[in-house]
């Protein structure tokens, strides 16, 4: 990790008719960090996601990534930024084999695609001669590589959310926004995510920013965590500062998963 900002989130508001469901949220992720955003249901996690790759507009405030000012932009753009993400829900063609819907993610990285007019507008670094190989690299990064032929809907729930992984990262990103990425998950699968994601950061150089309620995976991948409460950041810390936090401890009063991390 170094300590260049890549992130960089400023008074970050969204409003959803009378309801604040962001509040100026301030906050950044260095290059190569792993970063927790948590906080209650209804907190506003999914939302700043939204806001931050474009999928919603914010009501106020700024985000800036590797010094671009990203807000405003669609989120096709975004991800041409550099910026990735995964879903909640499995977000998968369920029709087509694991290894099509990693091609479908790096579509727009493949000069010279029949799929829509050249515009000049993406990163075209992939020769489609090339596509195969990148596709076997990316089936390699997340062990995908026995399922590739397999239908997406037809892969167990664990591999699905996998997958979701590899499509973020057929897009070649450097920092993939990971939306609950553990939720019905086991216990083996969700250390076999806890080991994917420190591969990603630790071999591939990717940051990472992770939404997640399973507090001991956040407890124990980041070095960093941000806690939202009613739109509203209430704390940010390492593990141990955030443990310790008392309106973080009154905010998650009760919450079992959260007292036995
Ligand atoms: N499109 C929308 N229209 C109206 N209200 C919305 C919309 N999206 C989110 N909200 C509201 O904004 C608030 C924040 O929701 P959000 O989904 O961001 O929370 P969250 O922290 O991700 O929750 P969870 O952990 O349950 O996924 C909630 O009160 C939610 O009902």
């Amino acid at each position: 990790m170094n300590n260049e900002t890549l992130l960089k989130v400023s008074g970050l508001s969204r409003q959803f008719g009378g309801l604040m469901a962001l509040r100026g949220l301030d906050f950044q992720v260095r290059r190569g960090e792993i970063v927790g955003l948590i906080g209650p249901n209804g907190a506003g996690k999914t939302t700043a996601f939204n806001v931050i790759t474009g999928t919603i507009p914010p009501s106020a405030g700024e985000v800036h990534y590797a010094g671009q000012r990203i807000s405003g932009l669609p989120p096709s753009r975004v991800v041409i930024a550099g910026l990735a993400r995964t879903f909640q829900a499995t977000s998968t063609y369920p029709k087509e084999s694991t290894a099509d819907n990693i091609y479908r993610g790096m579509l727009p990285r493949i000069r010279e695609s029949l799929v829509g007019p050249v515009t000049g507008r993406y990163h075209r670094d992939l020769a489609a001669s090339d596509v195969p190989a990148e596709i076997e690299r990316i089936l390699k990064i997340t062990d995908l590589e026995r399922w590739a032929r397999h239908e997406a809907g037809s892969l167990p729930y664990g591999l699905q959310k996998k997958l979701g992984i590899a499509v973020a990262l057929a897009t070649k990103p450097t920092m993939l926004l990971l939306d609950e990425p553990a939720a019905g998950l086991n216990h083996e699968e969700c250390n076999e995510l806890a080991r994917l994601l420190l591969r990603l950061r630790d071999d591939h150089g990717l940051t990472l920013l992770l939404v997640e309620h399973h507090m001991a995976l956040v407890m124990s991948l980041c070095q960093r965590i941000v806690v939202l409460v009613q739109g509203e950041k209430i704390a940010e810390g390492t593990p141990d500062e955030i443990r310790q936090h008392p309106a973080v401890i009154e905010a998650y009063l009760g919450a079992p998963d959260y007292a036995h991390a």
